[in-house]
């Protein structure tokens, strides 16, 4: 990173915001505006639009491509705070990490560890904090402190630090257990079998199997029960192989092993954020509108592509090809209801689909997910709270929900330091009677210039 980059011009000091436990960073948007209003759109939105990188993919390509030996250049890097955080995590454990625009060259430490007693801060990156602690207590010799923000200290991470453990892995929680500050050995953890369940989260699964290059022993992951958004498990040990790693797994999943060795450079262009596409989409389906979103398409791993097949089942059309996709709202102007979805592979996208649910013709239920009440918020706890102040009626259950139709009324709602709160709330601003969203730079997360895409579309975004 240059010390351009690091600056405070457009984000805030990274040095405050690791002081304050904050999860923003120099590249995050918005700081300091205190709310933003979204304006509701009078007619079909339609529109073209190429949308920032993938933050799983740009996160997993920073960290395979640190733990190489030699050069690598990512194109299509997101800048957000993700992946900020992530590649300052980087350089600050002695990576050459130089990021012009979106392209980074990234001169990798293999299992070196150039600065031995380096101080990690992943700000509130799920990411990185369960892909981070495999990678040094596998990687060469070294004390590091791991820290996160406040939000990330309260997510879990106990399965993973049990797992990584029982390979070794010497690991404390110094301030309180199984949660960031964390204390790792380098050369700790051997590798080697390890059973786990993926119940909670996929990025325990993708945190050990990382590691597995690394670890003298590889690892051999077996999970013992089902893993919530698996294509996020795939989309891992694709990455790791085009990064050169050797890996073997079932086609469900279940048993799957890497082997030692090291990561080697690669040249990688990454793709756009299918998460971020759902609120584009989502914009066509209740504008009546037509989205075309033209760098990520069929071709793609990342679950939350396949939101499009929900928007087809509720009267949308859908023109699919591998590097873009289109949706049009329905003919009718109105979305079908009386669905019921299972929304546990992409669950990223179930606060797109509750916040256009409003719209439909009949009640739209969420089963499935009840692991992202884990996620930057308790997601089923807030999105049934903001429907209710709306005037929706929606019924809450552990692992779901059920939106009924209803124009929703305008309000000031809460972020909850939630980005899919803060941008799934915008859609139904637009649709509806237009909404204020308090503490709105929470989209720099993933999408910084979420509000300013918007008012490309036309919509009407005043910031306060
Ligand atoms: O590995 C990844 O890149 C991700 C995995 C998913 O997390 P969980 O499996 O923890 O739900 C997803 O929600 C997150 O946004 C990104
Ligand atoms: C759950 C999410 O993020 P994280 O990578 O922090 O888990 C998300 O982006 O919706």
């Amino acid at each position: 990173m240059t010390s351009a980059e690091s600056a405070t011009r457009n984000g805030v000091d990274a040095a405050t915001a690791e002081a304050e436990g904050s999860g923003l960073s120099p590249w995050s948007a918005l700081v300091g505006v205190p709310h933003v209003d979204v304006a509701p759109h009078p007619g079909p939105i339609t529109a073209e639009i190429a949308l920032p990188g993938s933050k799983s993919y740009s996160n997993r390509a920073l960290l395979c491509a640190a733990m190489a030996e030699g050069r690598s250049t990512l194109t299509g890097l997101l800048r957000s705070d993700d992946s900020y955080w992530c590649a300052e995590s980087l350089r600050r454990l002695g990576a050459g990490v130089t990021v012009d625009g979106t392209t980074v060259t990234l001169d990798g430490i293999g299992r070196r560890r150039p600065r031995p007693e380096a101080r990690l801060y992943i700000g509130s990156a799920g990411t990185t904090a369960r892909f981070l602690p495999g990678l040094l207590a596998a990687g060469g010799p070294g004390a590091f402190t791991l820290d996160a923000s406040r939000q990330m200290r309260g997510r879990p991470m106990a399965s993973l630090l049990l797992a990584l453990r029982r390979m070794g892995a010497d690991i404390d929680c110094p301030e309180t257990p199984d949660a960031p500050p964390l204390t790792i050995r380098g050369v700790s953890m051997l590798g080697g079998p390890v059973r786990m369940s993926g119940a909670l989260s996929s990025q325990f699964i993708s945190g050990v199997l990382m590691a597995g290059p690394l670890a003298l022993n590889g690892v051999h992951v077996m999970i013992d029960d089902h893993v919530v958004q698996k294509d996020y498990v795939a989309m891992t040990l694709d990455m790791m192989e085009q990064f050169g790693a050797v890996v073997e797994a079932d086609p469900d999943l279940t048993d799957m092993r890497v082997e030692t060795g090291g990561y080697r450079p690669a040249d990688i262009a990454l793709e756009a954020d299918a998460s971020t596409a759902t609120y584009f989409f989502a914009l066509a389906a209740v504008t009546g509108g037509t989205v075309t979103v033209t760098n990520v398409g069929t071709e793609t791993r990342q679950p939350d592509l396949r939101f499009i097949d929900v928007l087809e089942r509720m009267g949308c059309r859908v023109v699919r090809a591998p590097g873009a996709v289109t949706v049009a709202g329905p003919a009718d102007g109105r979305l079908r209801g009386g669905l019921d979805v299972d929304m546990r592979p992409l669950s990223d996208a179930t606060l797109t689909l509750a916040a256009i649910a409003p719209f439909a013709d009949g009640p739209v239920s969420i089963h499935g997910v009840a692991h992202i009440r884990k996620h930057e918020s308790d997601r089923i706890a807030v999105i049934c709270a903001a429907l209710a102040a709306l005037g929706v009626s929606v019924e809450e259950r552990p692992d779901g929900l059920t939106v009924h139709p209803g124009r929703p009324s305008s309000g000031v709602m809460e972020t909850h330091d939630d980005h899919r709160v803060a941008m799934a709330l915008s859609v139904l601003g637009v649709a509806a009677e237009g909404v204020r969203l308090l503490e709105p730079g929470c989209v720099s997360k993933t999408c910084p210039p979420f509000f300013d895409l918007l008012a490309d579309l036309g919509i009407g975004v005043t910031r306060g």
